[in-house]
C-alpha cells in the first residue's frame, strides 16, 4: 500500500528503476536507456509494459485517458531495421556494376565503412565493423560484392543462430528471381 501512495504521486511515465531486472532481450543504449532499434519488439514492448505500470495517474481513475490502440507505424526494433537495411544493401549489390571502375569501387567500400560507424543498432554496428576489419570488403565485381554481402549476411545469422543462406542464389534472391519463375 504505501508503494501504491507513492506512485499516486507521479504523472509522467518514470524509468523502471535500475534494480528492477531488464526483460531478456533489452539492449541499453550508451546512456543507459532501453534501445529500441537494438532489442527485439517482444522484449522492448515487455520493458514498455513494465515502465507503464509504474506510471500511476494523479486524478481519479476516471479520468484515465484509454490506453491507445497499438499502430503499425512505430519506430522499428532490431528485426525491422535489419529487415529493410538488408534489403537496401543487397539491392545495393544487384545494381552494383559488373565491372565497376576504381572509383565506384572505392564509393561502395566507402560507403560499407560509413553505413557500418551509423548502423543504428550499436551493437551490431560494432560487430559488423569488425568483419568489415577481418574480412576485407570485396568489390571487383557485382558478383564479388555480392557474395562478400551475403557471407557478411551469413555471419550475422550463425551468430543469432538462423540457418546460412545459400550464397550462390544471392542474384535469384535480390536481382532476378527465382529459378522457378515463383517471383515473375
Ligand atoms: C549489418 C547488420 C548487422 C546486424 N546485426 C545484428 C545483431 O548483432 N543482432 C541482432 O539481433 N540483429 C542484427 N541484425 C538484424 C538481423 O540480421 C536480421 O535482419 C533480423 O533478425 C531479422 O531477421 P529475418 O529472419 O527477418 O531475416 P533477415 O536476416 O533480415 O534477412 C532478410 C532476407 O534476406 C535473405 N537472406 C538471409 N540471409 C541472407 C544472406 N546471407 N545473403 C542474402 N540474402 C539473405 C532471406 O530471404 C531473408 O528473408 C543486423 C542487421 C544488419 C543489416
Amino acid at each position: 500500500m504505501a508503494e501504491d501512495t507513492q506512485d499516486q504521486q507521479q504523472t509522467t511515465a518514470a524509468p523502471v528503476p535500475s534494480q528492477a531486472p531488464l526483460p531478456k532481450g533489452v539492449v541499453l543504449d550508451k546512456d543507459g536507456k532501453p534501445c529500441r532499434s537494438c532489442s527485439s519488439g517482444a522484449a522492448f514492448a515487455a520493458w514498455a509494459s513494465q515502465a507503464k505500470k509504474k506510471t500511476v495517474i494523479k486524478a481519479d481513475t476516471a479520468s484515465r485517458p484509454a490506453p491507445a490502440p497499438p499502430r503499425k507505424d512505430c519506430p522499428p526494433d532490431v528485426e525491422a531495421l535489419g529487415r529493410s537495411s538488408w534489403t537496401l544493401l543487397h539491392s545495393i549489390a544487384a545494381t552494383y556494376p559488373t565491372s565497376p571502375t576504381i572509383s565506384q569501387q572505392n564509393d561502395i567500400t566507402s560507403f560499407m565503412r560509413l553505413f557500418s560507424k551509423l548502423y543504428p543498432c550499436w551493437v551490431c554496428a560494432e560487430d559488423f565493423q569488425a568483419y568489415i576489419t577481418k574480412e576485407k570488403i570485396r568489390a571487383g565485381s557485382r558478383d564479388e560484392f555480392g557474395n562478400w554481402l551475403c557471407e557478411a549476411h551469413n555471419e550475422v545469422n550463425r551468430k543469432l543462430g538462423k540457418p546460412t543462406f545459400d550464397c550462390s542464389r544471392w542474384q535469384e534472391r535480390w536481382k532476378d528471381g527465382w529459378k522457378d519463375g515463383s517471383c515473375d
